[in-house]
């Protein structure tokens, strides 16, 4: 008797994990090449790509090298069909159906433990209401005010890395993520919040550990078989401590966030305006303050930092390393900047074509956010005459997609002149979205670009310098495709 349960709990299992999944992959199959493993799917495709490769994307990367007309890549992520957008068209219809869309949970619950409705995972009217009250803010009339505030910060960074002589080994993710996470924090509150220490560590060091520890959590084996309850649960000493770590965080920074609110209220009153030109100044003497829960601002600012250091880091960080690569590259960037005089927003853009080439080649050929969070139909449709059904994800792959010959000549390779060739402009005007597009694309967009060109300008100017010859880049997927090994790039100061 016992023994035939068990056979029936086998087959149950079977079908339901394994063989039911297996035939609606199937159906899909018809609109694309793909692959499907039970259960873990996706998971081992990265898994074999960074053994064989040295790039967990390697694949995605390579999807349409023999058919650049596909559509979309099927494969599944557990027990569901995933559906890999890979064409403008189709990605274009996608965006004008957002109504049908959310995102998925399966790789986010454990970040958003963290960072809850904010606007990044925020769906219907709390996102509507949060984007329509931060939008103003992102309008590069307003962002480029910032322009004094980024050059300060980078400067801090810099001679600081000079000071403690971190140029022998200078890992240029990280440091330019202090640079981007200081703006986040000094354009949101003002920067009085920013000397700040909760426990020993800076607020970015805080931030920083949490998201690292989170991004650690979700590529574990334990988050695969359990989700994120296995760690709020707190079943390790070690897991407990960081959930203490969490919750006393969010007290202390909502406690900041008050405070500086009462501050920049009473001197609103008293002066009848507020000198700090920070967000949070202009939602106050506009009014705007009232239209949000304390809470939902709050958590929107975790979510805004977040969402712009990380990716704005990686991106300046792996161009750096780029540059470092090809001389070619690197001896026409530095005699462009060097012979540029005028540090103002508006010169940046129009004196460095050149600079803004390099910004936008790596946006394309690597770009931190070519790959969206996974989205999961909620109602049946069709996208470009396919029918999708409820429960399939669907998520757009910018990162095939920019490498498509179709495109772009020789996509794998890295080249920034294609952008300044005449053929640019011959381009598909939706074959190039690092940024996303449609209702949810970056709202952080002219931010991210006004410090990219800020902090490789100045990082051009200031350093020289290499990558060793026997450092082996290898790339994995976290929330991001990032170096396992940091980058340790030799710097040397340049005479001014
Ligand atoms: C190189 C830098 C950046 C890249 C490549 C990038 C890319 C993206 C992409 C692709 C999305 C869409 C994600 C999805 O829908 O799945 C997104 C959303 C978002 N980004 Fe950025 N981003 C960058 C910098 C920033 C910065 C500096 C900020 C702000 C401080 C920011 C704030 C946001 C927010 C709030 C969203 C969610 C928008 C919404 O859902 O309405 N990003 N970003």
């Amino acid at each position: 008797m016992i023994f035939e349960l068990i056979l029936i709990a086998v087959a149950l299992f079977a079908y339901f994990k394994i063989a039911k999944p297996y035939f609606s992959y199937l159906k899909y199959r018809k609109y694309g090449k793909g692959f499907y493993y039970p259960i873990l799917g996706e998971m081992i495709e990265q898994e074999q790509d960074l053994k064989q490769h040295a790039d967990a994307d390697y694949s995605v990367h390579h999807a349409l090298d023999k058919d650049p007309d596909q559509k979309l890549f099927v494969t599944n992520l557990g027990t569901k069909v995933k559906l890999r957008l890979i064409e403008p068209e189709i990605i274009k219809d996608f965006f004008s159906k957002s109504q049908y869309y959310q995102k998925d949970q399966t790789f986010i619950q454990n970040i958003t433990r963290f960072l809850k409705n904010g606007i990044v995972f925020s769906e219907g009217n709390t996102w509507k209401e949060s984007r329509k009250l931060f939008s103003p803010a992102f309008h590069y009339e307003y962002i480029q005010k910032l322009t004094p505030l980024i050059n300060d910060i980078t400067d801090t960074i810099f001679n600081l890395a000079v000071k403690n002589q971190e140029l022998k080994n200078f890992d240029p993710i990280a440091q330019i993520q202090e640079i981007t996470g200081r703006v986040i924090i000094a354009s949101f509150f003002g920067e009085v919040i920013e000397g700040e220490k909760f426990q020993g560590l800076t607020i970015i060091q805080c931030l920083s550990h949490i998201i690292n520890t989170l991004g650690n959590q979700t590529y574990s084996i334990m988050y695969f078989l359990f989700g994120s309850k296995y760690f709020e649960l707190g079943v390790t000493e070690e897991h407990r401590k960081f959930n203490k770590f969490i919750a006393e965080f969010n007290k202390y920074l909502l406690q900041k966030i008050d405070q500086q609110i009462e501050i920049m209220s009473n001197e609103l009153q008293t002066k009848g305006y507020i000198q700090n030109p920070c967000i949070l100044a202009q939602l106050i003497s506009t009014h705007k303050i009232d239209e949000i829960t304390r809470n939902q601002l709050f958590q929107d600012f975790k979510t805004f930092y977040i969402a712009g250091m990380d990716t704005t880091g990686h991106l300046l960080g792996m161009t750096i390393y780029y540059v470092s690569q090809n001389k070619d590259i690197y001896t026409k960037l530095q005699s462009e900047i060097d012979s540029n005089t005028d540090q103002s927003a508006h010169g940046l853009i129009k004196n460095l074509p050149y600079l803004n080439a390099v910004i936008k080649e790596t946006l394309r050929y690597y770009g931190p956010g070519n790959i969206l969070f996974d989205r999961i139909a909620i109602k049946d449709h069709e996208l470009a005459g396919i029918p999708i059904k409820k429960g399939t994800i669907v998520t757009p792959y910018a990162m095939s997609m920019q490498r498509n010959s179709k495109y772009y000549q020789d996509p794998h390779k890295y080249n920034p002149s294609r952008w300044l060739e005449k053929q640019s402009s011959d381009l598909h005007p939706d074959a190039n979205i690092p940024f996303s597009a449609g209702q949810r694309k970056c709202i952080g967009e002219q931010l991210a670009l006004l410090e990219a060109r800020i902090i490789l300008n100045k990082f051009i100017k200031m350093f020289d310098f290499t990558c060793p010859q026997d450092y082996k880049l290898m790339m994995n997927y976290k929330f991001l495709s990032e170096p396992v090994n940091p980058l340790p790039l030799q710097l040397t100061l340049r005479k001014q």
